[in-house]
């Protein structure tokens, strides 16, 4: 039998570097997974550089290899891509950013880049939408709320450049950085200008919204600071089922990668009650992925929450979350005609709370496997699989092949 559909899972961030607080295991090898041991069991497993060996990936750029599109080729900035997510459609001239909630104080130093883990931004993007005015730079603007403490800002106008910094120190305890041109070329100062003279016109709507006179009562830091970063115009993609010759959607509560997923041309299916989060839906999601697998033959899921965790340090919840993802997955033991490949995006280790270069598990599960000796899912025992370590770009022609859709090289 040949599978004909295939689920690709991205657990984002869930592999890790050992933890002290879990006595040395990583989440992922302290917690429960008979579902995803099942599958490893079930499948050929192996260890996956997303970009390369040593290159610590974003979400962005390793997404972008795994779906098969070499950042090194298409990659122009995590902004565009973050912007699609949201409701935003970025055309030729436009700069998108990636923008965070964020929290600073009376001192003018950055207390927390994610204001708390807010959610619920809309009213603040409502606010800064009705407020801010560019126009006596020449600029316009659509902003608007991703999940949790993220947003999208998309500059539009005559003469705009791409080439500017970011406010975002990328750590607490810092002031937030002046945004500046990379270049002499006035259009990257127009958008310099225009960044700078945003953030201070919203920071000034956000210091007197009510929802952070509420935040502040509850003791909540409230989100009187964006932080803009990933500055870029939207590159070209050439068309996934053109490529491939596979229809397909992506599930995906995280922005960025339901962003992605649209700009090379898959389905983005909302789901209710996904959050990004740890306190995702899961069940929702997963059943909708089914759904999708009906009437596609490619679905592209990502599960943020362990990304998270990992990003905040927090190696009990990472391990408990990654509990969650494994019962939420069950249903999927029952797919025996699909070709599933879980794996994570990077690394995210607690003691690092950023991403890492460390290689991510990967198994394959389905018809047609040469299914290995390994029977755990995690960052060592996958190491002693079949696949080896190959790369995030291996990954397309590694399923394309599986499913017997890939090209001969050679006569
Ligand atoms: O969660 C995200 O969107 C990124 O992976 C991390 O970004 P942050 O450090 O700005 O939250
Ligand atoms: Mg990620």
């Amino acid at each position: 039998m040949i599978a004909e559909k295939v689920l690709f899972l991205v657990l984002d961030g869930i592999s890790d570097r050992p933890c002290e607080a879990l006595n040395g295991q990583t989440p992922l090898s302290a917690a429960r997974t008979p579902v995803l041991d099942r599958l490893a069991a079930e499948g050929v497993c192996g260890i996956m550089d997303t970009v390369a060996p040593g290159i610590r990936p974003g979400s962005d750029t390793s997404h972008l290899a795994l779906l098969g599109y070499p950042p090194q080729d298409y990659y122009t900035g995590r902004g565009p891509l973050e912007a699609e997510g949201t409701s935003i459609h970025m055309t030729a001239g436009m700069i998108g950013f990636r923008c965070n909630f964020a929290t600073v104080g009376g001192d003018g130093l950055i207390t927390d880049r994610r204001a708390g883990r807010i959610s619920g931004t809309g009213p603040l993007s409502e606010a800064i939408r009705e407020g801010v005015d560019l126009s006596a730079l020449g600029v316009g603007f659509r902003f608007e709320s991703g999940a949790g403490h993220r947003a999208a800002l998309a500059l539009t106008g005559e003469g705009l450049g791409d080439a500017v910094s970011s406010n975002d120190p990328k750590k607490e305890g810092a002031r937030p950085l002046t945004i500046q041109a990379c270049s002499d070329d006035p259009a990257d100062e127009k958008t310099a200008r225009a960044c700078n003279e945003f953030i201070r016109q919203s920071a000034e709507i956000l210091a007197r919204h009510p929802l952070n006179a509420q935040r502040l009562e509850e003791g909540l830091p409230p989100a009187n600071l964006l932080l803009i970063r990933g500055a870029g115009k939207m590159g070209a993609f050439p068309p996934f089922q053109e490529r491939y010759g596979l229809s397909g959607s992506v599930i995906s509560a995280a922005t960025l990668i339901s962003g992605i997923g649209k700009v090379v041309g898959l389905e983005h299916i909302p789901v209710p009650g996904t959050t990004g989060s740890v306190d995702s839906d899961l069940d929702a999601k997963v059943k909708a992925t089914l759904g999708e697998l009906e009437r596609k033959d490619f679905v592209l899921m990502n599960i943020k929450g362990a990304d998270e965790a990992g990003h905040d340090g927090k190696a009990i919840e990472k391990r408990d979350f990654i509990e969650v993802i494994d019962a939420a997955l069950e249903p999927l033991l029952a797919l025996s005609d699909t070709l599933i490949v879980i794996c994570a995006d990077h690394s995210t280790p607690c003691s690092v709370r950023d991403h890492s270069a460390d290689p991510v598990p990967v198994v394959i599960r389905g018809p047609g496997v040469r299914v290995d000796p390994t029977v755990r899912f995690d960052e060592v025992s996958c190491a002693q699989g079949g696949l080896n370590r190959i790369r995030g770009c291996d990954i397309m022609p590694i399923i394309l092949d599986l499913i017997n859709k890939s090209h001969k090289y050679g006569a």
